[in-house]
């Protein structure tokens, strides 16, 4: 999946834009963590969670009429099954039928699948036009396949030219090899009546925890299928193996915290780390940047708690990668890296000027990661960026509530403005061969970043 963002505005340089939350996790000797979560302990409240998603995902008016209701059941049925019988349904194959007009094998499958059941809601009109949302799905799939299948015979036919013929033939058709630019599903265009709405897996995949929306579009898989359940949380759950660090003294602001000299969280930071403007930008990266936290006197209002104010702007997710390993989602709480790799930082952090001043403890900053955050089961939107070798995202370390900065928070700040419905991404920073896996041998990844720049490789 990819997270763009999803507003007609840009998202400013260096606008906090995330928390990259999860459970914070001691790191195992085998680099794998398991840990008891604090919100797995109140299955009733998961529950609840899930039963408002089947109501908030799934129903749909059609013009007022007929009420079909899809992905309860549906749903059910593709998480149960195996993985075998997934690819299955995600190979359904575009064909011509014989009158001309484009059909997918399974397309009956599918329907009679929804009228098993919804017996009661999938009257004649509803089946009709479900039909024939999905023959205009099909037929811009065709289109695409045609697309794709011209491309291809273009390149079959150039690979046997010699060079003379080959830049003739580029000179004739000189768009022959721009890359298809991907469609653009902005939110407000999603027509209920048109096939997106078979694209959008999910109206918000926070489930109203975020003050927006955040719509799921997949735009890869037919039928199209919901991204694996996880449960969003908003902030942190650390796993009961972890001992929570002490709370940090707060300061005695009644108002906002912007002076060094006055406010006892800032003067942490030297001077005031944001600027109030759009929300807060972050002024430089920084070592770290200590906010305010539970036991200071100021409001939620402070200036000086950028990042704990949640998403600011519309965001939407698309479905472009297919994660296959386990640990897709473990980040390790590094500081030490964000700290100290100056080189990686540069790569990273584009035209955003470079920390002057290390005002972390240096013995801590020596020491290996001991902690990551497991995005696995439990996590917010940032948890689904993907990784870039260009990114527009950076990495700072930011601490509130606490001072242990092996337990920092993994905040993500964008390095660029950043323009509606582009692709959110950070360099995940991996060192090339340091991924070991169960059998001792290296494990590569291919980055598919498709940046001029791309390293190939993610680690
Ligand atoms: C934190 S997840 C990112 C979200 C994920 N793509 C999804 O759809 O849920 C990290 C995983 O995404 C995939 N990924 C992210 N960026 C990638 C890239 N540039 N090239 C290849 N795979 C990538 C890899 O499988 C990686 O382990």
């Amino acid at each position: 999946m990819a997270v763009t963002e999803n507003c007609e505005k840009n998202v400013g340089t260096s606008n906090g834009l995330e928390v990259l939350d999860g459970q914070a996790s001691e790191i195992s000797s085998t680099g794998a963590t398991m840990s008891n979560n604090a919100v797995s302990q109140h299955p009733e409240e998961i529950g609840e969670t899930k039963k408002c998603l089947v109501q908030q995902e799934v129903s749909l008016e059609l013009q007022g009429e007929g009420k079909a209701k899809f992905g309860s059941d549906e749903k059910r049925m593709m998480s149960n099954c195996s993985n075998d019988e997934k690819s299955v349904q995600k190979k359904a194959k575009v064909n011509h039928s014989d009158s001309g007009v484009a059909c997918v094998d399974g397309e009956d499958d599918l329907l009679s699948n929804y009228t098993h059941a919804f017996p009661h809601e999938m009257d004649k009109r509803t089946i009709f036009r479900l039909k024939e949302m999905l023959r205009l799905v099909n037929l811009k799939r065709l289109q695409s396949v045609e697309e794709e299948k011209n491309r291809c015979k273009n390149e079959e036919d150039n690979n046997n030219l010699g060079a003379g013929e080959f830049s003739r033939k580029r000179l004739r058709s000189t768009t022959r090899r721009q890359v298809p630019k991907a469609p653009d599903y902005p939110w407000y265009a999603v027509n209920k009546r048109s096939c997106n709405f078979f694209r959008l897996v999910c109206k918000d995949i926070s489930h109203g925890e975020e003050e927006y929306s955040i719509p799921v579009i997949n735009e890869c898989d037919f039928p199209p299928v919901v991204p694996a359940s996880f449960t969003y949380i908003k902030s942190m759950q650390v796993s009961d193996n972890v001992k929570v660090p002490v709370r940090a003294d707060g300061c005695r602001c009644k108002e906002s915290c912007t002076e060094a000299r006055s406010c006892s969280c800032v003067h942490l930071n030297g001077s005031a780390p944001y600027v109030p403007q759009d929300g807060g930008r972050l002024v430089a990266p920084r070592d770290v940047v200590f906010e305010c936290g539970p036991k200071c006197r100021c409001g939620p209002d402070c200036g000086n708690r950028v990042s704990q104010c949640g998403i600011k702007y519309k965001l939407q997710r698309s479905d472009e990668v297919e994660n296959d390993i386990d640990n897709s989602y473990f980040f390790e709480i590094d500081c030490k890296q964000t700290i100290n790799e100056i080189e990686g930082r540069e790569r990273r952090l584009c035209h955003v000027p470079l920390p002057t001043s290390s005002s972390v403890d240096n013995e801590t900053t020596e020491t290996e990661p001991e902690f990551c955050i497991d995005a696995g089961s439990y996590g917010n939107v940032a948890r689904f960026i993907n990784h870039s070798c260009e990114p527009n995202l950076f990495v700072q370390c930011v601490l509130s509530g606490h001072h242990d900065i092996r337990l920092a928070r993994v905040v993500l700040f964008a390095a660029a403005d950043i323009g509606p419905y582009q692709e959110l991404t950070y360099d995940y920073g991996y060192q090339l061969d340091s991924v070991i896996g169960a059998d001792g041998n290296i494990i590569q990844m291919s980055c598919h970043c498709g940046e001029p720049n791309c390293r190939k490789r993610l680690y």
